[in-house]
């Protein structure tokens, strides 16, 4: 029948497939099978024949239409094999990356043919970030340089009409990252090119005043019993573990030797940190260094108190009591982390703000009525709270019995999974970092799991290298990754201080509450005379910080057992030395955290102060002392700012920043002029101008006594350096805190909000000149401010020759170095040439 041969077929998708055979007759039919099914014509495939031959022809291969044909012609069939190749020899494939890092698709075809790329159905062209490569006609590859979240989507490459398609996913970049340096951002997207992961985090922290039952509440949330629960004591915290899984939601807390947390796996489990703070005032001087902008923050209260509205009194002075002082306290310092509405802590479309607030109320097995304690409670907040915005990070109130659970305490489950949900919130829940990295965290809970919560730099580096940091670059790498590690909170670590890293800040509290200790706790102290010096001087001793470090146990247990034994070995020396640094390390932490401080100008500069932990002392014991209310002396009016709400360690930071660039006048008994809340220093040589800075309530005030004829001298550069200090500490600490610049008579009583001037109306001209003073009838404006705010110059117009003559006839616009002035284009001028004598000068040359 046939009178060709039917050797086997071979043509690449996309081609044309041509199948033939001749048959010894015209007259013969010819029927073509796949299989055994007849093939009919179609629009991609023909069917022809023409005398002897017939020929079928698949315009468009495609790698299905390979495989057995038969064509029959009568009885006699043949059998043709037939084999259509995949055009891609390599397809494009899915790509996860980093934002950042750089993406390339590539693909490899059969036949040289050219290829158009898409994105989301969209033709995509080369341009500055993106390369479209063919490498000798068969490799084509697609570069997207430094990709952003917008290059996520579906990639394809179209060749010979045939498509090729991956998706591109990319993952955020930590914000913590985000506000790194170039340099930690280019290290950390080097360590994630070698693959990421996400990691969930939950940092839960417990607030309060103290005795309201939040170790009772976190036993509860932990299901452990609350028998022999007892007050922190002194300052504290306790910090708790626990996963929860989630999807379902489930919490696993581990107990004694069971396996530990970390080998639940991080991408199932979130891990959850629960940080109980002890309620005593006198953390409050350190507690911001354990603060977190990311957490989740549990506000526990006792409702079973008093909880009635009464007058906010100065807490400063220890009078801080009242629940809704507490609760206003809280709030605030929470809501400082708030750097602006607009940013990651605005919850979209919600108007709420992180971090999250839940409020609890405890003791509910104390009430009465319970659900009209609910609503005077809710009543009560809500007076409290007004329109203020801190009121936008509170979730929920809560009411439970912690002594008197309910059967089932299903509360707790509810709080529980509160809790998770308020977490998914938080803007680093589910950071991706390189997988290293959380190799390396896991790593570091090993070492806090076996109660090591301090390492040496040289450990971490070790551990950095075991988990593949990169070789050439470890300590850069690991410099990163701490710093990562620190913003967020989760370890402490400096650069300029890398000796140690404290890989729980439980280390570095029971460090630091030897030294902040409140007064109940003191009687440890009755045979310390450095002590009591150090409550009225500020002095804290070299014999002080011995007999202070041999009470914290953490420092000493190596060195104890160093001492016994009487030749000490090799090995004991060693440990000794350890525990030398490991000292000086937490004195230099404590300086970082301005909790103590080495003023300047004391001789070799060895001597530490600790400001935090002094007496009161009265203002006017301070002016006697220097004996300012006496015809000799002068005071500049005051100038101060005045805070929404300053946390009370952020007082401590401005003081010792002063402390640090001026000196500070030495007194009677060669004691430092420093007091609680007050510092007062030399600013000059002849020690006849002294500055005075004050805290009170939500206010810093400075003030400056002249022992000379200060007539004409014009403060603005310590003014200038104040608001700058303010600014710098924000960002330093990344927390929200705006003031209002204020001025006040020179007599007056800096704490006293009464007839502060704000710079508000300072701006305004047309107000009065004069201002009404209780104490001194009336004072003109530029009275006060001139000590502070210089004449602008920059401002005066070519050839405007500024005399004293000319002085009563130029009007009221003093300037706060432009800032008053820059309002208007065509100012007059008031000239008071006692305080512009350098501006003069410079004006006559300059014409
Ligand atoms: N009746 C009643 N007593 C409670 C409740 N919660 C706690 N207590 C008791 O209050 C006391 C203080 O509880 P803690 O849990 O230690 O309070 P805290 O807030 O951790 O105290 P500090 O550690 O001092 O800050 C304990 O004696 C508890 O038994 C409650 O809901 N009802």
């Amino acid at each position: 029948m046939f009178t060709s041969e039917f050797e086997p077929v071979y043509c690449i998708e996309g081609g044309t497939l041509q199948l033939k055979c001749t048959v010894y007759s015209e007259t013969i039919n010819v029927h073509w099978f796949k299989g055994d099914i007849e093939i009919k014509e179609t629009e991609n495939m023909h069917i022809i024949w023409a005398d002897k031959t017939h020929l079928i022809t698949f315009k468009h291969a495609k790698v299905s239409d390979s495989g057995q044909y038969w064509i029959v012609a009568g009885k006699v069939q043949k059998q043709l094999e037939v084999t259509v190749q995949a055009l891609f020899k390599r397809q494009l494939k899915n790509i996860t990356i980093m934002e950042g890092l750089e993406a390339c698709f590539e693909c490899e075809v059969e036949k040289p043919y050219p290829g158009v790329w898409y994105k989301d159905g969209k033709e995509l062209k080369s341009s500055s970030n993106i390369k479209i490569d063919t490498i000798q006609e068969s490799v084509h590859k697609l570069t997207i340089f430094q990709t952003t979240l917008d290059h996520k989507g579906k990639y394809e490459i179209k060749i010979n009409d045939i498509l090729s398609g991956a998706d591109l996913d990319i993952k955020e970049i930590p914000d913590a990252i985000k506000q790194m340096s170039e340099h930690d951002r280019s290290i950390f997207l080097e360590a994630a090119k070698n693959g990421t992961a996400a990691r969930y985090n939950i940092r839960i922290i417990l607030v309060g005043k103290q005795r309201v039952g939040k170790t009772c509440l976190l036993r509860r949330l932990m299901n452990e019993g609350i028998e022999g629960v007892e007050s922190t004591d002194g300052i504290n915290i306790e910090v708790k573990k626990c996963k929860i899984n989630l999807q379902t939601k489930e919490w696993i807390f581990t107990k004694g030797n069971e396996s530990p947390l970390s080998e639940y796996p991080n991408d199932q489990y979130a891990d959850c940190g629960f940080w109980n703070f002890a309620g005593q005032k006198e953390f409050y001087a350190t507690h911001q260094t354990f603060l977190s902008r990311n957490a989740i923050y549990l506000l526990v209260v006792d409702v079973s108190e008093d909880f009635e509205m009464n007058t906010f009194e100065n807490m400063i002075e220890n009078q801080y009591d009242r629940i809704g002082e507490y609760i206003n306290f809280w709030l605030d310092n929470i809501h400082c982390y708030t750097v602006n509405d607009t940013d990651e802590f605005m919850i979209p479309e919600s108007n709420l703000l992180n971090p999250p607030v839940i409020m609890i109320g405890t003791s509910m097995d104390k009430v009465k009525d319970r659900e009209k304690t609910k609503d005077s409670f809710a009543t009560y907040i809500n007076k409290l709270l007004r329109e203020h915005p801190k009121r936008k990070h509170l979730r929920k109130l809560c009411f439970l019995s912690n002594t008197k659970p309910s059967k089932d305490k299903n509360e707790f489950q509810t709080l529980r999974n509160d809790i998770f949900d308020r977490a998914k919130e938080i803007p680093k829940w589910g950071d991706n970092l390189p997988t290293r990295w959380i190799l390396l965290e896991k790593e570091i809970d090993r070492f806090i799991h076996i109660e090591e919560f301090v390492i040496s730099y040289d450990m971490a580096k070790i551990l950095a290298s075991k988990c593949s940091f990169s070789l050439k670059e470890v300590t850069l790498e690991l410099d990163s990754f701490l710093k990562y590690e620190h913003d967020i909170g989760n370890l402490i670590f400096f650069e300029d201080i890398k000796s140690y890293i404290i890989l729980e800040p439980k280390w570095l509290v029971d460090v630091f509450k030897c030294f902040v200790s409140p007064f109940q706790f003191q009687s440890q102290y009755i045979n310390m005379p450095e002590w009591s010096s150090l409550q009225s001087t500020g002095h804290l001793s070299k014999i002080l910080i011995k007999k202070l470090f041999s009470k914290v146990q953490v420092l000493n247990e190596t060195e104890h057992e160093a001492f016994v034994v009487e030749e000490m070995n090799e090995k004991k020396k060693f440990a000794l030395q350890i525990m030398k640094k490991k000292k000086a390390f937490v004195l230099q932490i404590m300086e970082k955290f301005d909790i103590i401080v080495k003023p300047i100008k004391i001789e070799k500069n060895e001597e530490y102060y600790m400001p935090c932990m002094m007496e009161a002392s009265g203002f006017n014991q301070i002016l006697d002392t220097f004996k300012v209310r006496n015809n000799k002396c002068s005071r500049t009016s005051w100038f101060g700012l005045q805070f929404n709400f300053l946390p009370p360690a952020f007082f401590n930071h401005i003081l010792v920043t002063f402390i640090k660039e001026y000196s500070l006048c030495i007194v009677e008994g060669g004691r430092l002029a420093l007091y609680r809340g007050i510092g007062v220093f030399d600013f000059e040589d002849s020690k006849c101008l002294k500055l005075v800075i004050c805290l009170s309530e939500n206010s810093v005030a400075m003030q400056v006594w002249q022992f000379k004829n200060g007539e004409g001298i014009c403060y603005h550069e310590n003014r200038k350096y104040l608001t700058h200090i303010v600014s710098f500490l924000q960002q330093k600490y990344r927390i929200n805190i705006p003031f209002r610049c204020f001025l006040k008579c020179p007599d007056g009583t800096h704490h006293e909000i009464a007839e502060r001037i704000y710079l508000n109306i300072l701006n305004d001209v047309s107000k009065t000149a004069l201002t009404y003073c209780h104490e001194h009838k009336n004072h003109t404006l530029d009275e006060l401010r001139r000590y502070w705010f210089k004449v602008c110059i920059k401002s005066l117009g070519k050839g405007q020759i500024v005399t004293r003559e000319q002085q009563s006839g130029f009007t009221d616009r003093t300037c706060d170095t432009c800032c008053l002035c820059k309002a208007s284009k065509h100012w007059s001028f008031k000239l008071l040439v006692p305080h512009l004598t350098v501006e003069f000068k410079f004006l006559v040359s300059g014409f």
